[in-house]
């Protein structure tokens, strides 16, 4: 060794024990505050800001707020971006939820990054079978059970107590901090879009990179998520009666809309996930070869192939049709499907939509009912896939062993981040997703949680990827 050689080796481990000392540091910090972490996913959980119900609208705009003055508090550059109006099925509009935009720092000799979030969540009614109130958060043996804790406000939040962890030890953040958190995320992210257009040269121009943090692991063991699909969702209306009808009285004499609508449903899979295959051009039907590398060879191979490479259609529900307990001989005259395709790459939803209506209106057309047919995308997001060449995704790998001392699963994930594929279009910039919500999270589903471990972990995951980040060279 040179002289000079030996100096650099010598700077080089004294700066990495002073990295590793502030990683134990944080992470102490990070520990000792885990009941104040709680505290705030409780306040959070409590507002019930369910974005699909317009008559919750005034709850979501209070959860951006609760959501401002957090960022705030952390001396956060915080705006409260007005994207406009919704428009509802009768023609109506009411206003969206404004955005909330943030920067931590602006040190131009540091790299940006950008965490994107969501603080809306799916509908949930305790007598949907949720064994707790949904928005009363509820400690059992160490999960922590409400609506929202995994998508997304415990991931928000531990986003927000990073910064805050690194600020109250006055440890310097090792890059700038902007945060984008939207309250429309569950039915589509409405006006986000158009927002994002809007502030591609000034809120985006210095963004190196964006990370997502609104999935899951695919097991126990931590992941880098790399590809989402996309999701277009229709309504397809079917008008008959001009009120609803006694079946004693008029069954047999009507042709029910209900029935129309059941039939043209119930082509779905026969006909429609085949007749995507063909004219999409998706992705192969087996998985890739890196696909296929442990760890995530444990998983069955189809079923993963299925979840990320395949498109899917799903009924979610259907509007106006009787369905409380107790028995109502009614024919109902209008009622609307509501159903959803997940796509994948080399899928248009423009596409879809010309395919799934003409193949309606076809079968619809074929059985000669009186009835009317309206079919209408409501939500067209596209399928997003990431180099995981990218050196994000080794300092999402490197951070993973930091605290988890194992490699990630590199994953994909089957659901939709809407907004994931617009960021890279409209922006540019390389994003990594980034998950720390457990498998087993149940999201949209009766009891949703996130367990203390993953979102105390995760906030340290959080802390060790700013550091890894940071070390990257500018592009
Ligand atoms: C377009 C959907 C409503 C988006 C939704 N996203 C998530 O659940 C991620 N938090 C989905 O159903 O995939």
């Amino acid at each position: 060794f040179s002289f000079q050689l030996w100096c650099v080796l010598v700077l080089f481990l004294s700066w990495s024990e002073v990295h590793n000392f502030q990683f134990e540091e944080l992470a102490q910090y990070i520990d000792s505050h885990q009941e104040q972490y709680v505290e705030t996913l409780r306040e959070w959980i409590a507002i019930e800001s369910d974005s699909s119900d317009v008559q919750r609208r005034a709850d979501v705009q209070r959860m951006m707020s609760v959501t401002a003055e957090k960022l705030r508090k952390m001396q956060g550059n915080v705006e409260m971006v007005d994207i406009g109006l919704q428009q509802l099925p009768d023609g109506t509009t009411i206003p969206l939820p404004k955005v909330v935009t943030a920067q931590v720092g602006s040190d131009p000799s540091k790299l940006t990054v950008c965490v994107y979030g969501h603080v809306d969540v799916q509908p949930a009614k305790k007598e949907d079978g949720w064994a707790t109130d949904p928005y009363n958060l509820t400690d059992i043996k160490g999960n922590l059970y409400g609506r929202g804790a995994s998508d997304n406000k415990a991931p928000v939040l531990a986003w927000l107590h990073t910064v805050e962890a690194y600020q109250s030890l006055s440890i310097d953040l090792p890059v700038n901090v902007k945060f984008i958190i939207e309250g429309m995320e569950e039915t589509g992210s409405n006006g986000l879009d158009a927002m994002v257009e809007a502030h591609n040269e000034t809120f985006f121009s210095d963004v190196d990179y964006i990370i997502i943090s609104d999935c899951g692991w695919l097991s126990r063991r931590p992941a880098l998520t790399y590809g989402t699909r996309g999701n277009c969702y229709f309504f397809a209306e079917v008008v008959g009666p001009n009120k609803d009808l006694h079946s004693g009285v008029f069954g047999g004499t009507v042709i029910e809309p209900m029935t129309d609508l059941i039939g043209i449903l119930g082509t779905f899979h026969s006909n429609i996930c085949l007749y995507i295959h063909f004219s999409g051009s998706p992705e192969p039907a087996l998985v890739s070869t890196e696909e296929r590398e442990p760890p995530v060879v444990s998983h069955h191979e189809g079923v993963l192939a299925r979840r990320w490479r395949h498109p899917t259609v799903s009924i979610h529900g259907i509007e106006g049709a009787f369905s409380a307990s107790g028995s109502k001989t009614v024919i109902p005259a209008k009622v609307t499907g509501k159903f959803s395709i997940r796509q994948v790459p080399n899928m248009d939803p423009k596409e879809v939509e010309k395919q799934v209506c003409s193949h309606l209106e076809d079968v619809f057309a074929k059985r000669g009912s009186p009835n009317k047919l309206k079919v209408s995308m409501v939500i067209g997001a596209k399928p997003w896939l990431a180099d995981i060449q990218h050196p994000l995704y080794e300092a999402g790998k490197a951070a993973v062993q930091k605290v988890f001392k194992v490699e990630p699963d590199m994953i994909r994930e089957g659901g939709t981040i809407p907004v994931a594929r617009t960021f890279q279009d409209v922006t540019g910039k390389s994003i990594i997703m980034l998950p720390i919500g457990g498998f087993d999270d149940g999201l949209h589903s009766q009891n949703e949680k996130i367990s203390r471990y993953n979102y105390i972990e995760g906030t340290k995951l959080f802390a060790a990827f700013l550091h890894e980040v940071s070390q990257i060279k500018r592009d």
